[in-house]
């Protein structure tokens, strides 16, 4: 999907939200644990109920990865159903990948080749050979962690070495990369502060944003700082939307906590 296409998603469905499909089965409504892929069954009702609230999707591998073959299977059916039932919508492997260059290149084959995902999130620590070989595959987007939502993010990203705070550099030096018009960043929405430095570095790049919800970052402020011309922000809510309920409501319950979000969104996006 190209980025265009993503912004035209946006302005169609007036909303520039991502919904994170984090599923773990001791928080699921338990009547689907009688069901044949109970991991698989929640997220298809959470996706019917709310695809047309949502421009992304972003399963966390981890959430799928800890169920071993049974959880890579539903993250399999997840990602077919979506591209299969709603190819416009932009999703994200939530991996955090990024190895020596030929390693990679395997992490980038088995999210864009096999799997079939528009973008995955990839750790910059490891330099320029390990996100070339995902930047490679040039009709996908490569989203760079740059300035995280935790605590720890001000353990090394926010040091100053050589008197450039560790995160600006990131930024910088992903510019000068091969194919680096595909990359997108990872900034926590708890440093929306930090968006306007942001913004002078990458004016017009993509930035996922994590942190909305449980984790107490505000949508207004990360739009203050955050936003551009082309919106350029995709915000991200995982547990505050998929576990609004553990009744057999649940998919209404995320779709009522959906549409708050959205409509928030569809505010901003008129008064602009
Ligand atoms: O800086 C980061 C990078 C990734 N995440 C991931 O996003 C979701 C957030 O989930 P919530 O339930 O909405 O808090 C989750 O998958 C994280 O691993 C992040 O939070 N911060």
């Amino acid at each position: 999907m190209t980025t265009s296409d993503l912004v035209q998603q946006i302005q169609n469905k007036k909303s520039f939200l991502c919904i994170g499909l984090d599923v773990d089965i001791d928080k699921i409504p338990k009547h689907l644990l009688d069901e044949e892929d109970p991991i698989f069954a929640f997220n298809k009702s959470i996706i019917d109920a709310t695809h047309h609230l949502a421009v992304a999707y972003k399963p966390n591998t981890a959430f799928y990865e800890a169920y071993g073959l049974k959880g890579w299977k539903a993250l399999e059916k997840t990602i077919q159903y979506l591209n299969t039932n709603h190819p416009d919508i932009f999703t994200i492997a939530d991996a955090k990948r990024g190895d020596i260059g030929n390693t990679s290149t395997m992490y980038a084959k088995a999210f864009f080749e096999d799997l079939g995902f528009d973008s995955v999130t990839v750790a910059p620590y490891m330099g320029k050979d390990s996100v070339e070989p995902f930047l490679a595959f040039t009709d996908k987007h490569t989203i760079l962690l740059a300035l995280t939502s935790n605590k720890g993010a001000f353990d090394f990203q926010t040091k100053m070495v050589e008197g450039t705070e560790v995160y600006k550099t990131v930024l910088e030096t992903s510019k000068t990369w091969v194919n680096s018009k595909n990359l997108m960043y990872v900034v926590g929405a708890t440093k929306a502060k930090f968006l306007a430095d942001i913004r002078k570095i990458v004016p017009d790049s993509f930035l996922l944003v994590p942190g909305v919800g449980a984790q107490g970052g505000s949508l207004s402020e990360v739009c203050n700082y955050g936003m551009t011309k082309d919106i350029g922000l995709l915000i991200n809510s995982s547990r505050g939307i998929i576990y609004a309920s553990s009744e057999t409501n649940f998919a209404e319950a995320a779709a009522a906590e959906a549409v708050k979000l959205q409509q928030q969104m569809e505010a901003i996006l008129n008064a602009r």
